[in-house]
């Protein structure tokens, strides 16, 4: 890098469907030399040498062995939200490339998601909807009875920061609440928001009406909701999950569906995403579906932003990374 040059970013594109957004644009330029993937592909050689860091938005660039071989100068990937599972984290750091995600920018709003499900499965917001829009609207009040929110319990899979503000939510809408988590909470922090421990997931479905997905991605919680658990949970009951798709069984979570173990789910994550348009949870009535909403929201993607920008810099001047993330 030149004296006085701005070090260079690589993003996969700027604006598109799932470019970085425009109005970020500037921002990063008062910091970085931005460069897309399709410029850095035209000159491979001379840009890869430059390029010092990674912005992912929406797991984009894809990261793999070839292109981290290009970029010999690489010093960090910054994602552009929490979870990491799109990532190789051993891979990347192999080449001694740095990795930090967005814990701070993204729990509200990501908890707001969750919310926003619950009650619009409880309330069956849209099917209330189509049905008010119709031209031949005609519906009496036995249709449209939905789930009373206050008094229900809420079962929380996954209590870290983002399950935690789901339950301050929870807390307010008048619910009891359960979690499960790999490690319990402190005293102080369960009566802050009324949570009760679960230490067996299986105690924790038996039990909710409700039931929110908020887990990471990981070996351990793949297809973690299955048959057997879609059984264990009541048949009136609520799955949500924000957490990712393949969490969830989804062969197993469509048969629950159409034969009534379950009430309803709603989905803001799918396995793939989006999923093909024939699918058959897609034909469902008693489900809703939002594409990867969890983050989107003006403030938090433009805090997102914010904090890769920090740890990029971080990263490059050799100091810690706010929000390093190992290969565990
Ligand atoms: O992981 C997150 O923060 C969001 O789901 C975006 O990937």
């Amino acid at each position: 890098m030149e004296e006085g040059e701005l070090p260079w970013l690589l993003v996969d594109e700027i604006g598109g469907i799932r470019g970085i957004l425009h109005s970020h644009v500037p921002f990063l330029k008062k910091h970085f030399h931005l460069i897309t993937m399709k410029e850095f592909l035209e000159n491979r050689k001379d840009i890869g040498k430059k390029v010092q860091a990674i912005y992912l938005w929406w797991h984009k660039p894809v990261i793999n062995k070839e292109l981290l071989q290009s970029l010999p100068s690489l010093k960090v990937i910054a994602n552009s939200g929490v979870g990491m599972d799109h990532l190789d984290l051993k891979l990347v750091a192999s080449f001694g490339v740095k990795m930090a995600n967005a814990p701070r920018a993204v729990s509200s709003s990501t908890a707001d998601t969750g919310m926003a499900l619950l009650l619009a499965s409880a309330r069956r917001l849209v099917e209330v909807h189509n049905i008010s829009i119709s031209p031949s609207m005609k519906y009496c009040e036995a249709d449209i009875l939905g789930v009373k929110v206050a008094g229900a319990t809420l079962g929380i899979v996954g209590m870290g920061s983002i399950g935690y503000k789901i339950a301050l939510r929870a807390k307010a809408f008048e619910m009891n609440i359960l979690y499960h988590n790999r490690t319990q909470r402190k005293v102080q922090e369960e009566q802050a928001v009324g949570a009760t421990y679960c230490k067996k997931i299986d105690s924790l479905l038996q039990q909710a009406d409700f039931v929110m997905l908020v887990v990471s991605l990981t070996p351990q919680t793949h297809k973690l909701i299955g048959k057997r658990e879609l059984e264990l949970m009541k048949p009136t009951a609520t799955l949500i999950n924000i957490s990712r798709g393949a969490v969830v069984d989804q062969e197993a979570l469509l048969a629950a569906l159409q034969t009534g173990v379950i009430r309803a789910a709603a989905l803001d994550v799918t396995s793939p995403e989006p999923l093909p348009r024939d699918h058959s949870l897609l034909k469902l009535k008693n489900i809703i579906i939002t594409p990867h909403l969890g983050i989107k929201t003006d403030k938090a993607t433009y805090m997102i932003t914010e904090e890769a920008v920090e740890n990029i810099l971080a990263a490059l001047n050799g100091l810690p990374l706010p929000s390093e993330v190992l290969p565990s």
